[in-house]
């Protein structure tokens, strides 16, 4: 039964406190009585047992539990025991109608209790009844209203005890009822007080929640004060080891035992955290000084050394930005570009397939035995260690590294090692390396700069295998074949690098205006080829690019140029030839000129392209820029009053051209009429527009003779100083007082066939003649020397090519000849012109012998103009007082029909 007692569906358990009551109750007497909880209502006066719903489970296991239960002592369980004297008294009446139907359900229905079977109540009707129960002591009140409803109304058990059998069960018959009443008021109280007790429950938990709030705010405070307190503490500490100024000022400031003070920092506490900024920009931290190519520790050092004093006022442009601008001034001025250490892109590793890396030059096959160690000149410089072996080391101008073998200096001091370098750098991270493979759009894969490179700084050696011509054949025969890219590159004694297996430089593309030079160095008595930074340098992010010079083997080879420069010559192999004509005409000598000259004025040793290292050389080459600009400026003055000479004597020319013509035109007895003229003047214009410059002169002539014919044998004064001026400002790149200039601002001269090259000529003539050409700033005396130089030779060297004439249109005749000195050759070139026949002429019919004969005497013509300009180019000569050079021989001659001859190297 104790075990029953405990459990949770124990109806007895649950109520074992509530109903400890009834347990009082005279259990003797109860135990006959069958518990009215199972009872169903056996008729409808047993109101009783029809009105409660609750203590029909009540009370039977209590009764059944409470038979062996002695009674308890009302001291023991004074709540018992008031509960037992509060039980009400039940009226007689009241009492007697109950007994009566319960004891008739008891005979008639309780076999379960009988049978000790009750406790198999299902769980069903437990649980629901376990619900309505109120579990704990009945709180005070509670009992007191028990007391108070019940009063009066509670059987007062020991009174009743009167020893009448039949007494005795009334009254427990009535109790029974009275029991059956209580129990129903007894869970109305209960209910009651569930709910004044849940009321109190809320109340405490408001009033719990309200303390715990102030503890927290407590807790807060208490936090803050504290932190407040660290605040200050640690101002304090600084402020006593602050300067006495600020020690006073804090002083006078209110002290942080202030209670406005206090707030603020308290408030200041509360404050919700803001972004703090940075008050110098992205690098903070980073000093001037700072080199991204040096280790740290290197920066340090860099750092100790300089003691730079920072500006905090405009962090940006960043430091390299700076030295771009300022510090190296012989750079010329370029474009924006973001510094390497403001702008670095993340490395991409491409992965390349069938690229097998090389890090050094390898010998295959006979190469090795081959290799003949050719006897390279040695070389020795003698630089101090304050000239670092710099730009004038001997070793350096001469593509040497130096090495402890050929330099005085130490490592650390000299900066001629390059290849030393640059090994050291390939131990580094990849930023130290600074190159990587990348994907182009059209020219396959490609390299770019992941740092900056100053100017001629080395980049990344070409190394690879070293085979024979032989082996480079066969390979390009038999496993090149369907190749489209090549790796090939000539190297020393005949061999060749194929760097298929090789270096990263292997994927460098060329292009025509390149930012690098491949260079082959000498280092410790060995070849090496390598890539180098162009003079404007390299900064991050850049494809580098060299120029190929490709020989394509074949012209199968060829390959289209793609990369896109404004200068390119559209294809990978060496440069066209007009390219290079132009090139090493006039320009290269202006150039070379110029050059000379300022190295002159410097005073430094020629061939050497170095910058001039000292601030004294570096002034004194500015210098010599200003002078420079202001000759070129006098000369372009001289020029134009040259050319005004020059005009003066060829109008003389012209009047004495005009004698002669008359002269010959009397002998000739061969007039043209104006109509003719015309005819011929459009069938020119109709079958060689090249001539069409020529004609205009021709015109220009005209105006100042009174009858608008052709005079034959009229020597036309080609007005070469307009023109020079004009050249020379389209070929000489503007001088920015850079030592070398490169490559790629030499203009370069489109490719042009012979007579296009002609016309470009004239149409320049023409516009020359039409327009005065402005004075230019960038002539020289060095470059009008050398273009004049040039230009005798050509005249001296030109020879008359005469060939005859047996391809006559019919129809037509041979009208003119035109001779032109090519720069090309040494030969001169021949246009001839056909006039068509007139009536006059047509009865006469033209034969090949006739037309000879005509070209002969254009050539005796000829012959003689050219002698005539050179004696009016004497005048002129005379008359600009300067050493230009003479005029291009031209003379225009009749012979047989309307022959004009012109040579020269302008039109
Ligand atoms: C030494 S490889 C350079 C790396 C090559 N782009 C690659 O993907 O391996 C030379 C080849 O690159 C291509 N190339 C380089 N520069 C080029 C350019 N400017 N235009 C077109 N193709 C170019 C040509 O096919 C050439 O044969």
């Amino acid at each position: 039964m104790a075990g029953r007692d405990t459990s949770p569906s124990s109806t007895s358990s649950t109520l074992s406190n509530i109903t400890v009551q009834t347990d009082r109750l005279p259990a003797s007497r109860s135990i006959s009585a069958s518990p009215p909880t199972s009872t169903p209502p056996t008729s409808h006066g047993d109101e009783a047992s029809v009105l409660s719903d609750t203590h029909k489970m009540d009370t039977p296991v209590e009764a059944r539990d409470d038979v062996s239960t002695p009674r308890a002592h009302p001291q023991a369980h004074p709540e018992a025991h008031l509960a037992v004297e509060a039980t009400p008294e039940v009226p007689k009446s009241e009492g007697r109608r109950s007994a009566r139907s319960t004891r008739a359900a008891v005979s008639t229905y309780n076999v379960q209790i009988l049978a000790g079977t009750a406790i198999h109540t299902p769980t069903k009707y437990l649980d629901k009844h376990h619900k309505n129960v109120l579990h704990g002591p009945l709180p005070k009140s509670a009992v007191h209203s028990l007391m108070e409803t019940t009063e009066g109304g509670a059987i007062k058990l020991e009174d009743g005890d009167s020893g009448d059998p039949a007494e005795e069960q009334l009254a427990s018959e009535a109790a029974e009822a009275a029991q059956r009443r209580r129990s129903s008021r007894v869970t109305d109280l209960r209910k009651e007080a569930f709910r004044n007790l849940a009321a109190a429950g809320e109340a405490v938990a408001q009033k719990g929640q309200e303390l715990l709030a102030t503890g927290k705010q407590r807790v807060q405070h208490a936090l803050r004060s504290s932190v407040a307190e660290q605040r200050t503490k640690e101002s304090q500490q600084a402020l006593v080891k602050s300067s006495p100024k600020k020690r006073a000022r804090a002083s006078a400031a209110p002290t942080p035992e202030d209670e406005d003070s206090e707030t603020e920092t308290e408030k200041d506490f509360v404050k919700p955290k803001t972004k703090k900024w940075l008050a110098q920009g992205l690098y903070l931290g980073q000093h001037r000084e700072f080199d991204a190519r040096l280790k740290e520790s290197q920066n340090r050092a860099r750092r100790r050394s300089k003691q730079a004093k920072e500006s905090k006022i405009l962090p940006l442009p960043m430091f390299a930005g700076e030295r771009m601008l300022n510090v190296d001034p012989q750079n010329e001025w370029r474009d924006f570009k973001l510094p390497f250490d403001t702008y670095n892109p993340l490395p991409r590793k491409v992965k390349v397939d069938g690229w097998v890396k090389l890090q050094k030059n390898r010998f295959i096959g006979d190469a090795s035995a081959q290799w003949k160690r050719e006897k390279q000149d040695s070389s020795q410089c003698y630089c101090s260690p304050e000239d670092g072996c710099g730009e004038a080391c001997h070793n350096r101008i001469m593509s040497y590294e130096c090495d402890s073998t050929n330099c005085p200096l130490s490592p650390e001091q000299c900066g001629n090692r390059p290849f030393a370098q640059l090994k050291k750098r390939a131990k580094g991270n990849r930023y130290d390396y600074g190159v990587e493979v990348m994907e182009t759009e059209d020219r396959g894969y490609g390299v770019r700069a992941m740092r900056c490179f100053e100017p001629h700084q080395i980049i990344v050696e070409y190394a690879g295998e070293i085979i024979t011509q032989g082996e480079c054949e066969r390979r390009m025969k038999y496993v090149y074949k369907k190749d489209k890219c090549y790796y090939l590159m000539s190297f020393d004694n005949k061999m060749i690098i194929d760097a298929t297996r090789g270096t990263i430089a292997r994927f460098v593309n060329h292009s025509c205006e390149p930012n690098c030079e491949m260079i082959k160095w000498t280092v410790g008595g060995d070849p090496r080829m390598a890539l180098f930074a162009g003079s404007r340098g390299i900064m991050s992010g850049e494809e580098l690019t060299y120029d190929y010079n490709f020989d394509p083997f074949s012209s199968k080879n060829i390959q289209l140029c793609k990369c896109g420069t404004e200068s390119c010559r559209g294809v990978l192999g060496p440069k066209p030839k007009d390219y290079n004509r132009d090139k090493k005409t006039m320009t290269s000598s202006i150039i070379s000129g110029t050059k000379r000259k300022i190295q002159d004025m410097l005073g430094g040793s020629r061939g050497s392209s170095s910058t001039p290292s000292s601030p004294k050389k570096r002034k004194l080459s500015s210098l010599a820029t200003t002078a420079l600009t202001k000759a070129k400026n006098s000369l372009a003055q001289t020029a134009a009053n040259e050319v005004k000479a020059k005009e003066s004597a060829a109008e003389l020319q012209a009047q004495k051209a005009s004698r002669e013509n008359r002269a010959l035109r009397r002998s000739s007895s061969m007039t043209l009429s104006s109509r003719r003229s015309k005819i011929v003047h459009k069938a020119s214009r109709r079958s060689l527009p090249v001539l069409k410059s020529t004609r205009q002169t021709t015109v220009s002539i005209k105006h100042k003779t009174p009858k608008p014919v052709p005079r034959p044998g009229a020597l036309k004064p080609i007005n070469r100083a307009s023109l020079l001026p004009s050249i020379l400002q389209r070929n000489l790149p503007t001088f920015k007082g850079r030592k070398s200039l490169p490559t790629s601002t030499i203009p370069k001269t489109p490719a042009r066939s012979s007579r296009s090259t002609r016309s470009a000529r004239s149409t320049r003539s023409a516009r020359s003649a039409r327009s005065p050409s402005p004075s230019s700033p960038n002539i020289t005396p060095a470059s009008l020397r050398s273009a004049n130089r040039t230009s005798s030779k050509k005249l001296t060297q030109s020879k008359l090519n005469f060939k005859p004439v047996n391809d006559v249109p019919r129809g037509y005749k041979l009208d003119s000849v035109l001779f032109t000195d090519s720069e090309d050759d040494d030969d001169d070139d021949v246009d001839m012109e056909f006039a068509p026949k007139t009536s006059r002429t047509s009865r006469r019919p033209t034969t090949a012998n006739s037309v000879r004969r005509a070209a002969a005497g254009a050539k005796r013509t000829f012959e003689r103009g050219v002698r005539t300009s050179r004696r009016a180019a004497g005048v002129g000569k005379a008359a600009a007082g300067l050493g230009f050079r003479g005029m291009g021989g031209r003379g225009e001659a009749i012979s047989g029909s309307t022959i004009r001859v012109l040579t020269g190297d302008d039109d």
